[in-house]
């Protein structure tokens, strides 16, 4: 499809702004293929689930690595969500046991408690912006619950130079590109608070490597690996570490913004929320083991997740020349698909714009249960998340807790998406503490 030059103009301030809504307008304009940008900034779109499941099924074709390019001076070349192959493939195999059952009680114990503490401080007429909280929450209680106490200690500084980073890579991709190669104060700050991340993560990460014993935590798993070709080198584990702090907390805390926002904004879903965790919790704390008895916190989080996609699209490059749906893709192309797209259509979805946490009974007369390239909030296949039970277990916590313990009215009103690496709500959830009960001694 063909675009006049004030289409072009508004598309471009459009993606640069809120890329979901741009997104969606292109997709229904154009139907399942998109090109958009001109040169080396431009992008091929594909959009729906059949678009998701050819890129899916055809990673061979689809690269992770190039399609997220500008992620890299933050994330590191081995990250893993910028790398692929046999390295790739070690480096996620050696990580997996951190998110097992037991770590992830224990990171959910760090979060909870830090919580707790947080609301202690909440006094009645307090106003907070909750994204804003739930950002340095989930940023400390990740550095804290994986990557120890030692490293936590720092969490304030590298907190502030992660976000310098994030801030930027939170523009369109072009918009990124440009600021990552024409030389602008933006980009030199940012290149300066990358280089104190990376000398406090190697820090540590030396520090282990002169003690008699690596330590627990996700960096004690991944150095006390030996074995033939299995050992991380020490820009592996910067890598992991700092693309592990970034992919939770960017997500996790948009996550929970959105989740109280589309909860708060709906009485009867908030009231039936509160008496599910009253109920099935009353005042113990909502750890891993118990969240199973919160069935309704459960469609909620799928809900949003389905709503609110933190991350709303993924990015490949082309490694061989494609067709799809009669367009001709060429090797070295872009290739943009979009969960915010797919989980918004009418064909798959009824009523696609509402929260309506009841679509996931499975009870329920009419419940289809979507295929994983309907809803994909967490990826697809062997490069799926790996940190997908552990955000959902976070999400339905903090709700849990939140409803427990605090009376909050809502201010946002009409709250839109904004951002790039994750799609959180532009202005943050503003809330008013209306009340904040004490955690009650389980008896
Ligand atoms: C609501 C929160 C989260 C969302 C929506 C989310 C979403 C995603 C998505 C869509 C992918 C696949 C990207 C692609 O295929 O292009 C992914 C990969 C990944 N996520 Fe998450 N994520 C979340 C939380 C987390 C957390 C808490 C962690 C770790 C503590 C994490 C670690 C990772 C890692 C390491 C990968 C790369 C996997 C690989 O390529 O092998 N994520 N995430």
């Amino acid at each position: 499809m063909q675009f006049t030059l004030l289409d072009d103009l508004r598309l471009a301030r459009e993606f640069d702004q809120r890329m979901a809504y741009a997104m969606r307008d292109l997709s229904r304009r154009s139907g399942p293929v998109a090109t958009y940008g001109y040169g080396p900034l431009k992008t091929t779109f594909l959009f729906g689930p059949e678009a998701n499941e050819f890129i899916f099924r055809n990673s061979s074709i689809f690269r992770w690595r190039g399609g997220f390019e500008t992620l890299i001076p933050l994330a590191g070349e081995t990250a893993l969500l910028v790398s692929d192959g046999p390295g790739h493939d070690r480096r996620r195999t050696l990580v997996q046991p951190a998110f097992q059952r037991e770590p992830v009680t224990g990171y959910l114990g760090v979060l909870l408690d830090k919580l707790d503490t947080t609301l202690d401080s909440w006094r009645p007429g307090d106003r907070i912006d909750l994204y804003r909280i739930f950002r340095s929450l989930v940023r400390s209680s990740t550095i804290r619950g994986f990557f120890g106490p030692e490293l936590a200690a720092h969490h304030v500084s590298l907190g502030a130079d992660l976000e310098v980073v994030l801030h930027l890579l939170n523009y369109s991709l072009p918009k990124q590109q440009l600021l990552q190669t024409v030389p602008n104060p933006f980009w030199r700050r940012a290149k300066a608070a990358l280089a104190r991340i990376d000398r406090r993560v190697r820090a540590e990460i030396t520090r282990r490597r002169n003690a008699d014993d690596p330590g627990d935590g996700v960096l004690g798993l991944l150095m006390s690996t030996h074995g033939d070709g299995l050992a991380m080198t020490d820009t592996e584990l910067r890598d992991m570490v700092v693309s592990l702090i970034v992919a939770s907390y960017d997500t996790t805390s948009a996550a929970l913004s959105w989740a109280v926002y589309a909860l708060w904004s709906d009485r009867r879903a908030w009231a039936r929320a509160r008496s599910e965790v009253r109920e099935g919790l009353g005042a113990r704390t909502p750890e891993l083991g118990l969240l199973r008895g919160l069935p309704y916190l459960d469609w909620v989080t799928s809900e949003t997740l389905r709503l609110y996609p933190p991350a709303m699209a993924g990015a490949r490059k082309a490694d061989e020349d494609f067709t799809f749906a009669g367009h001709r893709g060429r090797a070295g192309d872009l290739v943009v698909f979009s969960q915010y797209v797919t989980h918004r259509l009418p064909r798959i979805w009824a009523d696609p714009d509402r929260f309506w946490p009841e679509r996931w009974d499975r009870e329920r007369p009419g419940y289809r249960h979507p295929s994983s390239y309907e809803y994909l909030p967490f990826g697809v296949g062997a490069r799926r998340c790996l940190g997908s039970n552990l955000a959902r277990a976070e999400i339905a916590a903090v709700l849990a807790r939140l409803l427990q313990r605090t009376d909050l009215t809502l201010l946002s009103r009409d709250v839109q998406p904004t951002g790039f690496t994750a799609m959180f709500p532009r202005g943050g959830v503003t809330v008013r503490v209306d009340h904040v009960r004490a955690p009650l001694p389980v008896g």
